[in-house]
């Protein structure tokens, strides 16, 4: 049996539903209310070890906000929690206003992908859609809706068995959206997909978003996030690092270094330390200056004939910033390559 795979066959699938959210929208149950996912003091302890620590924010409509953490951050606890799958120790979630367990509707106020391999192998995708729309009193043609949605129609009749870890995060996503809900929380929903999937899914969230809903999307790389998120969240055992728009992060945290390219990297450093400047090797032919402007970087290393290639103001990527603020709370990390590697 040959499954298309999400780089193939599909792929003219998945255009054509881009095309579809992005013209007519999605097909609509009801209309688009604001609804926020706030999270209150949650804490939550499996043992010893104390998974989620106290954690408060609240999650926007309109935005993709990006649920951030290295593993065993705490990310997935506190999806099921918000989903009432796990009970908190302390504290509350309110979807939408109201505890989970309170909704009248859990199907068409908030949809979730939190495993995509949790599909029984043996069943059609199809069937698969068609027990959960029954399950939630949806109409039958929601199935069909959310299929072309993303670009599973042409295999909408095989076994969840043959699918790809794609295509599983795809059919994952249709199930999320099959009640057309104006909040979603999807755990780790990039993982498996090719870099065609991920481009796919970068657009498919930001549409989502655009349409008024309240995404909430979690990773543990942030080069999954960089380009897709507004808001970001990140956390570090169990509690929350920062709660910034993606834009405060990278202003914040530029600070004022300067980088610099040499071939006399010795001499750099002597000089520009005694003007003053605190100073990082970076690579072989590379430097990192803190503590002075870049005028006064050029006025030091021109004074002392140091010839360079490069000089300007050091943007911080976000991955750095999220390094950075996350290294202490990875548990399994490489060390960070120090001034030594590089002498
Ligand atoms: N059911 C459980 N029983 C015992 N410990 C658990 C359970 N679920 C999670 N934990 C522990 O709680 C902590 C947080 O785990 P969690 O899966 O929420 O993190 P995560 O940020 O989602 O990580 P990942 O990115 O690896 O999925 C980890 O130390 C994990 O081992």
């Amino acid at each position: 049996m040959s499954i298309p795979r999400a780089g193939d066959a599909a792929a003219g699938k998945i255009a054509r539903a881009r095309d579809s959210l992005a013209g007519r929208g999605l097909p609509r149950l009801t209309s688009m209310p604001n609804m926020t996912i706030e999270v209150r003091q949650l804490t939550k302890r499996y043992g010893s070890t104390l998974a989620v620590d106290e954690l408060s924010f609240v999650v926007e409509a309109g935005k993709v906000t990006g649920f951030v953490g290295p593993n065993g951050a705490g990310k997935s606890t506190t999806m099921r929690m918000m989903l009432a799958l796990d009970t908190p120790d302390e504290g509350a979630v309110l979807i939408g206003g109201r505890p989970y367990r309170t909704l009248r509707e859990p199907a068409r106020t908030v949809g979730a992908l939190l495993d995509a391999e949790a599909v029984h192998p043996g069943r059609r995708a199809c069937d698969h859609l068609l027990w959960m729309a029954q399950y939630n009193g949806l109409p039958r043609r929601r199935v069909a809706e959310v299929l072309e949605l993303v670009g599973l129609t042409s295999v909408a009749r095989k076994r969840v068995g043959g699918f790809s870890l794609g295509m599983r995060q795809r059919l994952g996503i249709a199930g999320a959206l099959i009640g057309d809900p104006p909040l979603l929380i999807l755990d780790e929903p990039v993982n498996g997909l090719d870099p065609e999937g991920i481009q796919w899914i970068r657009g498919f969230l930001r549409d989502l978003a655009a349409e008024g809903r309240t995404v909430l999307v979690s990773s543990h790389l942030m080069s999954e996030l960089q380009d897709t998120a507004d808001h970001l969240l990140i956390v570090g055992r169990g509690r929350l690092l920062a709660d910034t728009s993606v834009k405060e992060l990278l202003d914040q945290t530029s600070g004022n270094q300067v980088n610099v390219r040499t071939s006399a990297r010795t001499k750099a450093v002597d000089l520009l330390s005694n003007a003053g400047a605190t100073v990082a090797v970076t690579g072989p032919e590379s430097l990192t200056v803190e503590g002075i402007d870049v005028e006064r970087v050029v006025a030091v290393l021109t004074g002392g004939d140091v010839p360079f290639s490069e000089i300007g103001r050091h943007r911080a990527s976000l991955e750095d910033v999220y390094m950075k603020m996350t290294r202490e709370y990875t548990t399994f990390a490489a060390p960070a390559p120090d001034a030594e590697d590089w002498a």
